[in-house]
């Protein structure tokens, strides 16, 4: 069963500079008690897809095109009223970057968790939602006589286990999760991460893990969507993607973080930078800095293609993955574009 199905998912910005095609037709679905991982660089658009989701972009942004369905809904369609009364916390919650940013100043973290309660649960009382409150506090390793601060008295950490607390609060069907922890140490990461799983597992939650760390998502997800420059470029179930990937972006990120893989040892990161998604171009995002770009991948944008068991890829060259997964352990293979890129670059940046 489909808890969300985002189809076709368009998402732009306006700037001054012009149109930025942040989510560029992105499709992706998570079930009940699934935790869906969305990984890729600073830039790719995971954050526009989980605000798309919850319909929390700045005045900027705007979803252009796509669906994204709830049980029978197109949120994209629903109006911001219906948004905040029907779906935001009680349905869908989110788990921001910057914990200190979703709550309010001027009012303690207990009172905007009671708040998030009561105003979806008519008949739970004061007191049954501070406890509720409390032994979320408690479960999430955070001191419950902590529970009446402001939220300014709390280290980053704290506040992003209390936004966690306040993003569970109501059961929410579905958890966005951006970075969740980001901010903390490895000891307490993993408690968190434990803890979302063991209420994920009581409720049915399902979830969407935003990160750029490969080894998180590895361990905690049953599925994993990689983003490049606004699109989804391969997406399967999470053994497929350490295992085999096809697409060379998940391959590059995979070698960033090599613990996750007994294949190569050796940390390779991917030379170059993330494409700009101003009016972007034709041609497949990734071919700048990938190592295997031929001249179809500068001209034609890949279609999503199918390798079984919800495996997709869009890449011109996903059914050579025996010889890309070879080739791309080797440091060599990425080094060349290092090389050709400064060439490039020291003879006027001509990339042809
Ligand atoms: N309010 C905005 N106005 C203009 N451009 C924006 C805005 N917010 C994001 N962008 C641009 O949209 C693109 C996608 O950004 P987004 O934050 O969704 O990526 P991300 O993968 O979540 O990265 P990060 O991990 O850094 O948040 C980037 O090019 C970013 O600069």
């Amino acid at each position: 069963m489909t808890l969300v199905r985002i189809d076709g998912l368009k998402t732009h910005y306006q700037t001054e500079e012009g149109n930025v095609a942040a989510a560029d037709g992105v499709s992706l679905s998570v079930s009940p008690n699934e935790t869906l991982g969305l990984v890729g660089e600073s830039g790719s658009g995971k954050t526009t897809v989980a605000k798309s989701i919850i319909r929390l972009l700045p005045d900027n942004g705007e979803i252009v095109e796509g669906t994204i369905e709830y049980e029978d809904r197109d949120i994209t369609e629903m109006s911001m009223k219906e948004v905040r009364r029907e779906l935001r916390w009680k349905e869908i919650s989110m788990i921001p970057q910057n914990a200190m940013n979703g709550f309010d100043p001027v009012h303690t973290v207990c009172n905007q968790i009671i708040e998030v309660i009561q105003a979806h649960e008519s008949d739970t009382s004061k007191a049954e939602a501070r406890k509720r409150a409390e032994d979320l506090f408690e479960e999430l390793g955070l001191d419950r006589d902590r529970i009446d601060d402001y939220p300014h008295q709390f280290s980053g950490g704290m506040a992003q286990r209390a936004m966690i607390a306040l993003a569970l609060a109501v059961n929410p069907a579905v958890v966005l999760a951006d970075e969740p922890t980001t901010a903390l140490d490895v000891v307490i990461q993993d408690r968190i991460l434990q803890t979302i799983s063991e209420l994920q597992d009581e409720f049915d939650t399902a979830m969407i893990l935003i990160t750029h760390d490969m080894s998180v998502v590895s361990e905690t997800c049953d599925r994993i969507a990689v983003m490049y420059g606004g699109r989804v470029v391969e997406s399967a179930d999470a053994d497929t993607i350490i295992r085999n990937p096809r697409h060379p972006y998940t391959l590059g990120l995979r070698n960033a973080f090599p613990d996750i893989t007994a294949d190569s040892q050796e940390l390779i990161s991917i030379p170059g930078t993330p494409p700009n998604l101003t009016d972007p171009d034709e041609g497949c995002r990734f071919a700048p800095r990938c190592p295997f770009a031929e001249e179809r991948c500068w001209e034609e944008t890949p279609e999503p293609e199918e390798f079984g068991d919800g495996h997709v890829v869009e890449c011109h060259r996903a059914d050579e993955a025996e010889m890309l997964r070879k080739e791309a352990s080797k440091r060599e293979t990425w080094q060349k574009l290092r090389n050709q890129s400064k060439e490039t670059a020291s003879v006027g940046g001509n990339n042809e």
